[in-house]
């Protein structure tokens, strides 16, 4: 099958719901392609489901109806290929003629040919009038309410800069799980198979090809695919060997599994989630990893004293709307609204105070999202605070090498200044 017709099939599996990084792994798995292959149909899919906003009002600018999703998304990967990829416009134009004239008609190629000509001459003139009307949440493919919000937070010229980071191509990460595997074997490994290694954070590898997901490392639980971003949120609890921690939302237990790890197995590790579908993620996660401390229970993070127990170490990584990982999850950003994001902060806010009440003296608690909304962050910390003044922020640990900036509570965002991590938002706090 020609690339284009796979990445048309591979866009129209995430319209109908699917994760695209599921849908791109699975297809990865059962078609063995070239490096070069891989590379081209992950830039174009992503691509077109980054700058699906900008590339449908393109389209329904120069066309009334368009009933096959085939021919809008023909349309779309050659318009992304004329503006954000820097093809041979000719070439492009031709091919998706010729591939619409044998899917469907001659007329078909014709219908084709002449919206993507009329693309070619007025695009750019387009993109400079969208700016003039005050539209550029259109160009950067954000809805409007998202970028009024960061602009609100941000202010026009850091919000854009946000705006067009959350847009950057991501790189799988793995990380090494101490228990089985150290650095050194995984760095001659990647080595032996002649993988690039992009950044390193700790025992955190950014890596330039996917083909370690099938390999026997990977699946005897030595390698992980975790973000630094999250690795470090699990960090900096720093957990020792014969603490009691609770980890209070921990499905599917990336950040379960390191806190098991740095506790070297010993102590108690009590990891929840409200969903009980989910607990048997964290089982399966843990096991895999060689984690044998870890005990999965069913429990709404807003009720801890209900379970008449006190611990050392807390951690609060809380559910968020996700927007600090919208280089993985692109399309996540179509289906959520203004409303989520405060609802979802009273949530955090509640779970927070929750664990508070079940940390014991002198304990420390790290509180963390993955996303960039200062109200789901720094404003719900800075309220903990005020409500509760026998916390205080505690210093972090954070690498040299990854980038951000810290708020005036003493919490720490990934920002848009990070080319690589995900985007996330981690603080400590100890109670006297
Ligand atoms: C950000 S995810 C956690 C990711 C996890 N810590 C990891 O590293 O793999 C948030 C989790 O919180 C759970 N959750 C949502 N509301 C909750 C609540 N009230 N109590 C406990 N868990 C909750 C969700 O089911 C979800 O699995």
């Amino acid at each position: 099958m020609n690339i284009k017709a796979r990445v048309i099939s591979l866009i129209k599996e995430v319209e109908n719901g699917k994760y695209s990084n599921i849908a791109l792994n699975e297809y990865f798995k059962e078609n063995p392609l070239t490096k070069k292959e891989r590379g081209f149909i992950t830039e174009l899919f992503y691509g077109v489901i980054r700058n699906k906003i900008f590339l449908d009002y393109e389209i329904d600018k120069r066309t009334t109806t368009i009933k096959k999703d085939w021919i809008r998304n023909i349309l779309r990967i050659s318009m992304y290929q004329m503006s954000f990829m820097k093809s041979d416009d000719k070439g492009v134009i031709w091919e998706a003629t010729e591939l619409a004239k044998k899917k469907f008609s001659v007329p078909v190629g014709k219908f084709i040919n002449g919206v993507l000509r009329s693309y070619q001459r007025e695009w750019q003139e387009d993109v400079k009038e969208l700016k003039e009307q005050g539209k550029n949440y259109i160009y950067l493919s954000y809805p409007k309410w998202f970028y009024n919000k960061i602009i609100s937070e941000y202010g026009i010229e850091e919000g854009e800069l946000y705006l067009t980071s959350l847009k950057k191509i991501p790189y799988i990460s793995f990380r090494v799980n101490t228990l089985k595997y150290s650095n050194l074997e995984f760095e001659k490994l990647l080595q032996e198979k002649g993988i690039e290694i992009i950044k390193k954070v700790d025992t955190v590898y950014y890596v330039d090809s996917g083909v370690l997901l099938y390999s026997d490392e990977f699946k005897e639980g030595k390698i992980i695919v975790q973000d630094a971003s999250s690795y470090l949120s699990a960090r900096n609890l720093n957990p020792k060997s014969n603490e009691s921690v609770l980890d209070t939302c921990s499905a599917p237990g990336g950040k379960t599994a390191v806190l098991g790890e740095l506790m070297n197995n010993t102590g108690e590790l009590l990891a929840l989630d409200i969903y009980p579908h989910k607990l048997k993620l964290i089982e399966e996660n843990c096991h895999k990893c060689g984690v044998t401390i870890v005990k999965p229970v069913k429990m709404d993070a807003r009720k801890l004293k209900e379970q008449g127990k006190k611990f050392d170490k807390i951690l609060v990584d809380a559910p968020c709307s996700g927007y600090g990982v919208l280089r993985k999850k692109p399309e996540a950003i179509y289906n959520k609204d203004v409303e989520n994001v405060q609802e979802l902060a009273k949530l955090q806010f509640e779970i927070l105070e929750s664990a508070s009440q079940v940390l014991k003296d002198g304990g420390e608690l790290v509180y963390s999202t993955c996303t960039i909304l200062k109200e789901e962050n720094g404003e719900n910390i800075k309220k903990f605070l005020e409500k509760y003044p026998e916390f205080k922020t505690v210093q972090l640990y954070i690498p040299e090498n990854v980038n951000g900036t810290y708020d005036s509570v003493g919490g720490f965002t990934v920002d848009y200044k990070e080319d690589i991590l995900d985007g996330f938002y981690i603080v400590k706090l100890s109670k006297k």
